[in-house]
């Protein structure tokens, strides 16, 4: 933490893309005499501190040339800006060069920084991570920033926003208030061992417990956020030549999957993600449904049942020119999970058979005829499955674990067979909880959630 570290905050620059700005960031305790010795020329041989009047006001954004401190050449002429710490995002000192974009100039000015002798390259996410160590943030703000800067749609936008306003993290911290309540209880009950537990303690721990372990749960069922960070599934199924694969290209605007006369012509799960209407999307196109004597076939039928098991949505494809109904009704009797109300089933190849059932969706993949209508049913069963609730969801994985390992340090505090056992347990309960936001902090678990940011962030 006492080092200056500096990276280039925006795209790194090529010949195709070379940005009209990039940003170059620096933090730490000598950021501004780093600007003072790249923007006064020579003054890095003659020496300079930082108090130097030459800065310009802090937070402002000031019209500089940047020179390289050794040759004393310019590099650049930009705008640059230093923020005086503790009021700036790390926490820190931080300055920042908003120059021309391009490559040499962006190389041009990392190597001035770097022959200043006194910087480092930032490593992946140490930006943030600074901000975290400085209390500007905690570890469900963080993540909501590596998550807002990989959002690609609204939807995710939004939750990430959520999330880096602290909804979140007040959650987390008031089960964990909660929590702490009960335990002080229990420690009241060990230190006066001799005396009987104050009538309604006893009653007063166990609700707080069982209030406790409730809300969690309902948490944990959530799934709206880990959908919304890795996108809704859904799985198209149906019979071999019903058309499968032309809808998926259809959907995906290109040609993802082969698409032939021959049943039995996809085999492997082939995947496109896609936004509809705001909500990621992961689609994925799926072997026909049949028996087969092919081991290569069978084994793409296991596995497009397997997706269509674990998918979120189903769409059932069928072909308006062959006995459509009857194989609905074999295909969603025997299809894990299909859910009347949700699932959708599509009737193709309209522009040779024409379909009138208010109870299933007509399309054309050849002709496009009925997409917007499709379309329209997916976002209406996505909107349904992600249907906003006055709680954040639950977002990721790290959360998840954490929320498991808690409730099961609950469940035993309310089975244990002594006061200090329980009290053990609602720790164990509050530790894991506590290690979600950062405030029981652990070395390793800080590493591996930063490495996963961009450098520069
Ligand atoms: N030029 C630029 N744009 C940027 C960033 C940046 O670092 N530089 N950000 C990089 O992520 C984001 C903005 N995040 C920021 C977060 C906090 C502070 C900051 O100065 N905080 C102070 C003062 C707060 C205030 O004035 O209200 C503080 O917390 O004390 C600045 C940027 C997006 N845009
Ligand atoms: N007339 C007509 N033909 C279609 C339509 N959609 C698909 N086809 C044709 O039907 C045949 C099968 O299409 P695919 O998309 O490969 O069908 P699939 O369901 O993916 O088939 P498998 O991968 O073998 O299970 C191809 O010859 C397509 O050109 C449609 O809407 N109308
Ligand atoms: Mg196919």
């Amino acid at each position: 933490m006492d080092d200056t570290i500096y990276a280039l905050g925006t795209p790194v620059p090529s010949r195709a893309h070379p940005g009209a700005i990039s940003v170059v960031r620096l933090s730490g305790p000598r950021a501004a005499e780093a600007l003072i010795f790249l923007t006064e020329r020579r003054a890095f041989e003659r020496g300079h501190s930082a108090r130097d009047p030459a800065l310009p006001e802090p937070r402002r954004m000031t019209l500089r040339s940047l020179y390289d401190p050794k040759s004393g050449e310019a590099i650049d002429r930009g705008l640059v800006a230093w923020f005086e710490a503790p009021n700036s995002e790390t926490g820190e000192t931080m300055a920042e060069l908003h120059l021309h974009g391009g490559r040499a100039v962006v190389g041009g000015a990392l190597e001035a920084i770097a022959k200043l002798g006194f910087c480092r390259m930032a490593e992946p996410g140490e930006f943030t991570r600074r901000a975290f160590e400085n209390g500007k943030l905690d570890l469900t703000r963080a993540e909501a920033i590596a998550d807002l800067v990989a959002a690609e749609t609204d939807q995710q936008r939004r939750q990430a926003m959520q999330q880096m306003d602290g909804a979140l993290h007040r959650l987390y911290e008031d089960w964990r208030t909660l929590g702490l309540r009960t335990l002080a209880h229990l420690e009241a009950a060990i230190d006066f061992p001799d005396e009987d537990l104050p009538p309604g303690i006893a009653d007063e721990v166990h609700a707080g417990i069982t209030q406790l372990r409730a809300e969690i749960a309902a948490h944990l069922d959530d799934r709206r956020g880990e959908r919304l960070r890795e996108g809704l599934h859904i799985a198209i199924i149906g019979p071999p030549n019903a058309g499968k694969s032309s809808l998926l290209n259809l959907l995906a605007r290109r040609d993802a999957a082969i698409v032939s006369e021959t049943a039995g012509t996809t085999r492997d799960v082939i995947e496109v993600h896609l936004d509809l209407g705001g909500w990621p999307v992961v689609l994925a196109d799926t072997a026909g449904l049949r028996e087969s004597g092919d081991a290569i076939e069978q084994e793409g039928v296991r596995r497009a049942r397997a997706r269509a098991a674990s998918a979120d949505l189903r769409l059932l494809v069928l072909d308006a020119t062959s006995g459509w109904q009857a194989e609905r009704d074999k295909l969603v009797a025997s299809t894990e999970r299909w859910d009347g109300a949700r699932d959708i089933v599509v009737v193709n190849k309209i522009d040779r058979a024409s379909v009138a059932d208010a109870d299933v969706v007509p399309v054309s993949a050849l002709s496009g005829d009925g997409l917007p209508e499709l379309l329209g049913r997916i976002e209406q069963a996505a909107g349904a499955l992600m249907q906003e609730g006055g709680a954040p969801p639950l977002t990721r994985a790290r959360h998840r674990e954490a929320l498991v390992e808690c409730q099961a340090s609950l469940a035993r505090a309310l089975t244990a067979s002594e006061i200090a056992l329980a009290a053990e347990d609602v720790r164990l309960a509050m530790r894991a909880l506590g290690r979600i936001t950062g405030t029981v902090r652990i070395d390793e678990l800080l590493d591996i959630i930063f490495r996963d940011f961009c450098i520069g962030k």
